[in-house]
């Protein structure tokens, strides 16, 4: 049975896009599924539009309709949204904020529990937060107080410090959950898992077994109507700081000494506080960017809408990162992102080494045809396990060939498998902050990420350099083959 959680829930940016599209739908399956109290909810959404309750209701009905059993239980849902025309910057408004929320709190007896979402631009976040806490926005009668924010934390460590200090003044960081949506996804979790939950898989998690470890983030689009946010930022900020950092740490952390978030937290920023942090030389040797250029009708980056002609914007990311530690010396973890690629896919690729000797290409005075076992995790559109192994060719003699056991996830686990969002709002509600970033673990990546900014901001790049469609530039493979090894997933192939 779910237990059911009373909550009175502020959402700054509730006329956005990913109000609409993700934040609604994720709060009504929790809503279906009895994890918010039915009776014992309330959100107030804000946003500077003059809409009434009535128009805020329709939105709600419209973006929740595609999982709703009946119009009615989409209307009975959306009767629980209030909405207050506010401009976050003027002070004023959040007095009338508190008032509205003083008087849901008592009209749903929400036992005083309040949700915070700022889904706004993040340089709203701070002003936001103080004006919260400055306005007695926040609940002072026995509930919790949580902030949910958005992404990016700021836009390299000494932005995402000052913002931390911004929220510090208002919130507690164990009442900060700060969405990185990729820990919300289900094999990211399920990393954790096998990991942890097979010794067999545990006990080979290391140097000894392991060869290199590929991390894929490929978008088939590109930077579709978010250019003018996306050519300030670039594929380092949006996916690499963030996302993709986030599972190398699940991926390369120790085993913690229980599930609870605390533990896991404290893993995860050792493993992060091992993770090179490259010199200037090292980044332009270990990382590579593209931007990609046309293809028949597809526009080059420089050509979208809202993009300058002149942008040396990355639209891709490739690189070498280590973990300087007795588990993963000499083991490379690559990684890859960007946007029009061959296709949309996220997978890990954990490339085992092959044995010391091959007795059979010894037995027969050959050269060694045994592949690299390979566990890939497919983590996104499907959830997918698959390790490559050598086997037996079927007949007469001991001809090896390449045999893959597969989990696919079936249809009835992908009906409870909550999308990423629902799973990390329902996580804050219960107060857990496992798969949140916590700002040890934010402001080192940005520590990383930050020197290959700068030595980026100082060389011209040579853009564009991939085509859509591709896998990135060549440099990426180039990238591998350095060091004698390839990409397991390689479009060209
Ligand atoms: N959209 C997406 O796919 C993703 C978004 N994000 C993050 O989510 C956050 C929101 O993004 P998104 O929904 O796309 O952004 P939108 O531009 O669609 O929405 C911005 C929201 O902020 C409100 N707003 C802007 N200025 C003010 C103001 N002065 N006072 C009050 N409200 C204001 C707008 O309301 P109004 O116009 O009515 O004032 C609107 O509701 C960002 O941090 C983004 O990085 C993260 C991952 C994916
Ligand atoms: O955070 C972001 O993620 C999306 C990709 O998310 P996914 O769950 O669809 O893989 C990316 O398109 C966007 O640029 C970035 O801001």
């Amino acid at each position: 049975m779910a237990t059911a959680t009373r909550a009175l829930f502020m959402l700054f940016g509730a006329t956005g896009d990913l109000a609409k599209r993700k934040l609604y739908p994720s709060i009504f399956n929790l809503y279906k599924k009895g994890y918010v109290d039915n009776d014992h909810f309330a959100l107030i959404g804000t946003g500077r539009r003059e809409w009434s309750d009535d128009t805020f209701r329709d939105v709600i009905v419209e973006s929740v309709s595609a999982n709703a059993d009946s119009e009615e239980q989409a209307k009975s849902f959306a009767s629980h949204f209030y909405y207050m025309a506010h401009d976050v910057t003027n002070p004023e408004h959040y007095d009338a904020l508190s008032d509205y929320a003083n008087k849901l709190d008592q009209q749903y007896d929400t036992n005083g529990n309040r949700i915070f979402y700022i889904s706004m631009a993040p340089n709203f976040f701070g002003t936001v937060a103080q004006n919260l806490k400055a306005h007695n926005c926040l609940s002072d009668n026995g509930g919790f107080n949580r902030l949910i924010i958005e992404k990016p934390f700021g836009r390299d460590y000494d932005s995402a410090e000052e913002l931390n200090n911004a929220l510090g003044k208002s919130f507690n960081e164990d009442q900060v959950y700060r969405i990185d949506h990729y820990l919300g996804k289900e094999m990211v979790q399920n990393v954790l898992a096998l990991r942890f939950g097979n010794p067999l898989v545990e006990g080979i998690w290391n140097n000894e077994y392991i060869d290199n470890i590929q991390v894929t983030l490929a978008e088939k689009l590109g930077v579709e109507e978010r250019a003018g946010y996306y050519d300030g930022s670039g594929a380092l900020r949006d996916m690499v700081q963030n996302h993709t950092i986030q599972m190398l740490t699940i991926l390369a952390m120790e085993d913690p000494i229980s599930f609870k978030d605390v533990d896991i937290r404290r893993e995860k920023i050792r493993a992060l506080k091992s993770m090179r942090v490259y010199t200037e030389d090292e980044v332009r040797k270990n990382f590579v960017r593209g931007q990609y250029g046309a293809n028949g009708d597809q526009l080059d980056y420089r050509h979208e809408d809202n993009v300058p002609t002149d942008s040396i914007t990355e639209t891709y990311v490739a690189g070498k990162v280590l973990f300087e530690n007795k588990r993963w010396k000499n083991v490379p973890f690559y990684i890859r992102t960007g946007k029009m690629l061959s296709d949309k896919f996220t997978r890990i690729d954990v490339v085992f080494k092959k044995p010391l000797i091959d007795v059979f290409a010894a037995a027969k005075g050959s050269e060694s045809e045994l592949n690299n076992n390979v566990l890939t995790l497919f983590v996104d559109p499907v959830n997918k396990i698959i390790l490559r192994l050598n086997g037996k060719k079927a007949g007469q003699g001991m001809e090896m060939q390449p045999i893959e056991l597969t989990h696919t996830q079936s249809d009835e686990e992908k009906a409870v498998t909550p999308e990423p969002y629902e799973r990390l709002i329902h996580d804050a509600i219960l107060g857990n902050a496992t798969n949140f970033a916590s700002w040890d673990e934010v402001s080192r990546a940005w520590e990383f990420a930050d020197v290959i900014r700068q030595v980026w901001d100082k060389d011209q790049p040579d853009f564009p350099n991939y085509t859509p469609g591709s896998m990135g530039p060549d440099a990426a493979d180039e990238l591998l083959e350095r060091d004698g090894r390839a990409w397991v997933f390689n479009s060209k192939k």
